[in-house]
């Protein structure tokens, strides 16, 4: 059968309002049944448009804990004591009702599917013991872990106990992943589940969010084993609960730092299990192992029954978010689940039995016996049993019997080798029977095993029974020491820490690579405004175009391209008519710009004041990177920089000032250096404020520019002390007057930003900081 998709809508919360309503649960009209099962929402892009999801069943906002729990999860447990494991697990983005559906509150009303569905279990236990006058009796075992930041944690275990690394996850010999070393604790009633899961609950890890008072930063995995014990024979079955952690979009969370890394944890599990959703759906192979989440919940892979509760927030607020849970819920109701129920094994028969010392231990050992898997079918969960034929009850291995000679095993230790060797030389090594009684890893071998009184009748010697045996133990204890490596090599290895390495790793890309990416945009635009004050405006053009991707919704840019574009298809169409005439040759570097074309320079006119006021119809708000009044002319003649001292100053923090010509510039240094020479006085009002504010050496001042702080400004001002220092080594014999003369000014916007801790983007924000002066 596939898996069962329920959705339940939460109701309003004190902070939301009932216009803001967008999901509605409805009846499918084709369905006689009075029962809602489809869910409405508007498509985003047009409201006027619905959207219409059908699941199994679906629960409004006035559907209690109770309807949900004895519409859904209750009939599960009759399936439960049949042998079918059951998994039940809640769906949705944050604050939508996940742990309030799998936990709920306190009161017995608000009680959740878990409470409720241990209290059934004990019921039915009760009942199947006093129907059974006490023949048979059912132990419940209980396992509760959380995985966080995709590491497994007991949640038994008090968080200061707890390794960084977490628990390991292998995959026993049905393939199924096991949690190593989680504790596994015995409840023999109501009570001592309520403390159990109420003390464990504090363990974990939940925060409050912007969008959750409450919100659980990790998927909460509770796993209930149900041991049906008549005479020898055992039969066990696992209900697990699992209350996942909710998606996030961080956009509208204000997480911070911790909470960033726990939400991309999540996301990251969340988009994993998508990615098998979608995969299995196409019939691909799955990323089960990208994330420790979708390895244990291991969705389509999985035998029984399962269930998924999809919760829904209401509200406009979270549109996309529920549109998205729908889809990946309509995908999954598709996955097909394996209805295999667990077959009993047999247990200690007054030791006749070798097979049956050991009782099953951890929580995945009462997984599938080795057999073919049943072909999956639909049917519905109420009907299990009596639609699907029942499955063989032999394993794999009793394919053995058609060849009942059986082949010498490697081992040296095997009774069978000397059975059939008919030498009677009592091995030194352990037999099979001793090997079981005396290992402690026999746990693996509890699985449901088939009774040695059937083997003898299907006709398998008591040898050839004991030499099968002695081979299946071999193997296991191969596979358990390999296993065991594993976890060596994985706990020396500090899994946690390489992997948070990787993670802070690309975290720091990812901020470098946007910081490159923002850094180059503007480099991209200072060149151009380079290549516009020249008249260059084809090669303008190019970099505005180039700078586009990095700032894609700059309508001043886009203003720029268009308007350069438009020149330049207006200059080649006037070329085309003016190419006879000689007569008018406008020199590149002397034409008068449009407005567009003032731009941020450091090649500014020194009358540019004058300029400034003719130039009334500039919009100042459209274009607040510009200067005023900047007009492209000719470069003047290098001149002796009037403070020579700052090209000097080899270690205090002035970039490529030892050798400026023979270093290659970085590119920031670049454009900066473009007007290294202009004389101080040939800059626009703004400019000139900045210098003057940087020259006050006043850390008050300087860190109320934009972009700096007052660690930034502290490092300016020291920067500047240190060249006066420098200046005054280099003239002892100066007088204090020639000495104030010689203080260290900054000139232009070249020097700043070659001072220690200032860049070119740090002048260009300081600049546009001062906004129009
Ligand atoms: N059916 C409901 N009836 C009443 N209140 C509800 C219901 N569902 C959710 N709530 C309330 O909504 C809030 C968020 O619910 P809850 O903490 O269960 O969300 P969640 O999906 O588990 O969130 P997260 O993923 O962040 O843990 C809580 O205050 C809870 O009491």
């Amino acid at each position: 059968m596939s898996i069962r998709v329920v959705a339940r809508i939460r109701p309003l919360l004190k902070a939301e309002i009932e216009r803001d309503i967008i999901v509605t649960a409805a009846e499918n009209e084709s369905d006689s049944a009075e029962v809602k099962s489809i869910i409405r929402i508007p498509n985003p892009k047009n409201e006027a448009e619905l959207y219409s999801f059908q699941f199994s069943s679906v629960y409004d906002q006035n559907a209690t804990q109770a309807n949900l729990f004895d519409g859904e999860v209750a009939p599960t447990v009759k399936h439960l004591f049949k042998g079918y494991d059951v998994t039940l697990f809640a769906y949705g983005v944050t604050g939508t009702g996940k742990t309030h559906t799998m936990r709920g509150g306190k009161k017995m009303e608000e009680r959740g599917v878990i409470p409720r569905l241990l209290s059934s279990i004990y019921r039915r236990a009760r009942k199947i013991e006093k129907d059974s006058a006490g023949a048979t009796q059912v132990e419940v075992l209980m396992s509760y872990y959380e995985i966080y930041n995709d590491r497994v944690f007991d949640l038994f275990e008090a968080p200061e106990k707890r390794t960084a690394a977490g628990l390991p996850i292998r995959d026993n010999q049905s393939g199924k992943a096991i949690v190593v070393g989680l504790s596994e604790k015995p409840c023999t009633s109501l009570k001592d589940f309520e403390q159990l899961y109420d003390q464990a609950n504090l363990n974990r890890s939940t925060s409050a969010t912007k969008l959750n008072a409450h919100s659980s930063r990790s998927h909460a995995i509770l796993c209930v084993k149900v041991s049906q014990t008549t005479g020898d024979e055992v039969r066990v079955s696992t209900a697990s609960a699992i209350d996942l952690a909710g998606s996030e979009d961080n956009r509208r969370t204000d997480n911070d730092k911790e909470r960033m890394v726990e939400s991309s944890s999540i996301n990251k599990s969340l988009f994993v299990l998508a990615s098998c959703v979608e995969a299995i759906s196409k019939k691909q192979r799955a990323p089960y192992r990208d994330s420790k989440m979708t390895r244990v919940l291991a969705l389509g892979q999985n035998n029984g029954l399962t269930i998924m509760i999809l919760n829904l927030a209401p509200v406009r607020s979270y549109h996309l978010d529920t549109i998205s849970s729908l889809n990946f819920a309509n995908r999954t109701k598709k996955i097909e689940v394996n209805e295999i129920e667990n077959q009993p094994f047999f247990k200690d028969n007054g030791g006749k039995n070798k097979l049956d010392t050991v009782a099953p231990a951890g929580p995945a050992m009462n997984r599938q016996p080795l057999r073919p898997k049943l072909l999956s079918q639909n049917s519905h969960l109420r009907d299990v049993t009596t639609a699907v034929p029942k499955p063989m009850k032999s394993f794999a291995v009793f394919t053995d019997k058609v060849k009942p000679v059986l082949k010498p095993i490697h081992t040296a230790n095997t009774s069978q080798a000397r059975t059939i060797s008919g030498v009677p030389v009592r091995s030194p090594k352990r037999t099979s029977s001793e090997a079981l009684h005396s290992t402690s890893r026999a746990a693996k071998f509890a699985r449901p095993n088939p009774s040695t009184s059937s083997m003898v009748e299907a006709g398998m010697s008591k040898d050839a029974i004991e030499a099968l045996i002695e081979r299946k133990v071999t193997e296991a204890l191969a596979a358990g020491r390999a296993a065991a490596e594993n976890t060596t090599v994985a706990t020396t290895q500090d899994p946690v820490s390489d992997e948070m390495q990787k993670r802070l790793l690309a975290l720091e890309r990812r901020v470098e690579g946007q910081e490159n990416e923002r850094a180059e945009g503007l480099q991209y635009l200072l060149m151009a405004k380079q290549h516009q004050v020249r008249g260059e405006d084809s090669s303008a053009l190019k970099m505005y175009r180039l700078a586009l991707p990095h700032f894609p919704e700059n309508e001043k840019l886009m203003r720029k391209i268009v308007n350069l574009q438009n020149k330049l298809s207006e200059g080649s169409a006037t070329e085309g008519i003016t190419t006879d005439s000689t007569t008018e040759k406008p020199h590149k570097s002397r034409r008068k710009p449009k407005d567009e074309d003032l731009d941020e320079s450091w090649h500014e006119d020194e009358n540019a004041a004058a300029t400034n006021h003719k130039r009334t119809s500039h919009n100042d708000e459209e274009d607040d990177e510009e200067d005023d009044g900047f007009i492209y002319r000719p470069r003047p003649k290098p001149r002796r920089p009037h403070m020579a001292n700052l090209n000097r100053a080899p270690t205090i923090g002035i970039a490529a000032a030892t050798s400026p010509t023979t270093q290659p510039p970085t590119t920031h240094e670049s454009y900066l250096d473009y007007d290294d020479s202009l004389p101080f006085p040939a800059q626009t009002p703004r400019t000139k404020r900045l210098i003057a504010i940087i020259n006050t050496r006043d850390v008050n001042q300087i860190k109320l520019l934009k972009g700096v702080g007052a660690k930034k400004a502290e490092a300016i001002v020291n920067c500047l002390c240190d060249l006066d220092d420098l200046v005054d080594h280099d003239s002892s014999s100066s007088s204090d007057e020639e000495k104030m003369e010689r203080k260290t000014l900054v000139e232009n916007l070249s020097q700043l930003g070659k001072l220690k801790g200032v860049g070119a983007k740090t002048v260009w924000n300081m600049r546009v900081g001062l906004g129009e002066f």
